[in-house]
């Protein structure tokens, strides 16, 4: 494997050891490419479609949004970019050192997964992903989950779930404060700070205090304050400031071990969530498998301010182990790119898309997973057939 050996100014594999690059992410500024003359809207996307199944899902949802722009009057130019493990077995690196400046001249960013068996997790994650996240200050992680049509929860009894996870995407737990020392003696240590900042903290309270008040008005905030005695307590203050300054809205503080025995026993009494990085990380895919699996589980990575693009992602990871079989299900990615059709004002394609995978898995077309035998491409076919034309 190449060594790493950033050069100035280069983005480093290892995120941990970055120095700085977030001038080059802020040059540039998305703006939407919409002709306010012509009215034809034209979206500029980055593909990255990453490791393991992200390129067996990602192709599968690219044909169906390509569909549905020859069907709603839209078009995409793809950009795809072959950043990830085969680029970091390559250049020693995930992406290219300018790679976040590539990024930003785009309208968003749809990702597939990064992740593979030979290559340590953090190298991968840090090299593509979180920053990612970070530099388009892409700080609200909104994961939707619903039982979808023609699946059965794994959960006795439960046949209707809808709650949504709001996960603190840039601070929190995942943060390279920290270090190792004296690795491999018998006197190593390791040390991993978690860093909550008043600003992060109000902002996706905010963020989960608006969605929840669009919705029932029961707000929960994963807690552990506890047991961790500095940050949670301080989140758990923010976020009750925060909230009460919406009508409407109750937040509810549960303690993340109760609440994860809650989500599996009583899911229905749970509306929007908000949760820091890894709690909310961990919620996610615990919804996921209450709704039946993690393959259908979508997430927008979200900058609400749109000066940077937002990223959209399948929840899950490159599942290795299904990896090359052509089995995985496409619905995460596909969900995960109506999500990005809402965000760029394309609605109406992005409903029609979600009711063309739901009518497909209701007509009992289902992967693996759910149960089913049908492969991503006979899956992918039931759904493009429902996307040419109106739902
Ligand atoms: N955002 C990302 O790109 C993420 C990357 N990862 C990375 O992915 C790699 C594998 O991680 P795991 O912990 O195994 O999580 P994973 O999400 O890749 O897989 C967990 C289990 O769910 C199954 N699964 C996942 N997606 C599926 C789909 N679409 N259809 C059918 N089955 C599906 C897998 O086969 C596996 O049994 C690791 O390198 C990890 O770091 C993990 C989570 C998120
Ligand atoms: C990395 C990971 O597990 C996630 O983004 O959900
Ligand atoms: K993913
Ligand atoms: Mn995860």
């Amino acid at each position: 494997m190449p060594e790493r050996q950033p050069g100035p100014g280069e983005i480093p594999a290892g995120y941990a050891r970055h120095q700085s690059w977030s001038a080059a992410a802020s040059a540039v500024p998305t703006t939407l490419r919409r002709n306010p003359v012509t009215g034809t809207r034209q979206y500029t996307i980055d593909v990255i479609a990453g490791d393991g199944i992200g390129q067996e899902v990602m192709p599968a949802a690219l044909r169906c949004v390509d569909a549905l722009a020859d069907a709603h009057g839209f078009t995409v130019r793809w950009r795809e970019r072959d950043w990830g493990s085969d680029h970091y077995r390559a250049h020693g690196r995930m992406m290219p050192a300018d790679g976040i400046a590539q990024l930003a001249s785009g309208d968003g960013v749809l990702l597939g997964a990064v992740g593979a068996p030979d290559i340590p997790d953090d190298v991968t994650l840090w090299g593509l992903l979180i920053p990612i996240r970070r530099e388009f200050h892409q700080y609200v992680n909104l994961r939707p989950i619903r039982i979808l049509p023609g699946v059965t929860s794994p959960l006795r009894g439960l046949d209707e779930l809808d709650l949504v996870v709001v996960r603190e995407n840039i601070e929190g737990e995942y943060s390279e404060v920290g270090g190792r020392l004296y690795r491999g003696r018998p006197e190593e240590m390791a040390v991993q700070e978690s860093v909550f900042t008043r600003a992060g903290v109000t902002r996706i309270a905010r963020y989960a205090a608006e969605l929840a008040q669009q919705r029932s008005g029961r707000l929960v905030s994963a807690t552990k304050s506890n047991g961790i005695i500095h940050t949670m307590p301080f989140w758990d203050e923010v976020v009750e400031a925060t909230v009460a300054e919406y009508p409407g809205v109750t937040v509810e503080k549960v303690l993340i071990d109760a609440l994860a025995a809650r989500m599996v026993l009583k899911p229905r009494s749970v509306d929007v969530v908000v949760a820091s990085n890894l709690f909310g990380d961990i919620l996610s895919d615990l919804a996921a498998g209450a709704a039946g699996s993690i393959g259908v589980a979508p997430s927008a990575n979200l900058n609400p301010e749109k000066t940077h693009p937002s990223m959209f992602e399948p929840v899950h990871g490159s599942a290795p182990d299904i990896a090359g079989q052509g089995i995985a299900n496409p619905v995460g990615t596909m969900w995960a790119a109506a999500m990005m059709l809402d965000h760029l004002g394309e609605e109406e394609a992005a409903r029609h898309l979600e009711s063309a995978f739901e009518q497909a898995m209701a007509g009992g077309t289902l992967t693996g997973d759910l149960g089913g035998t049908a492969s991503t491409e006979e899956f992918t076919r039931a759904v493009l057939a429902r996307c040419a034309t109106a739902p």
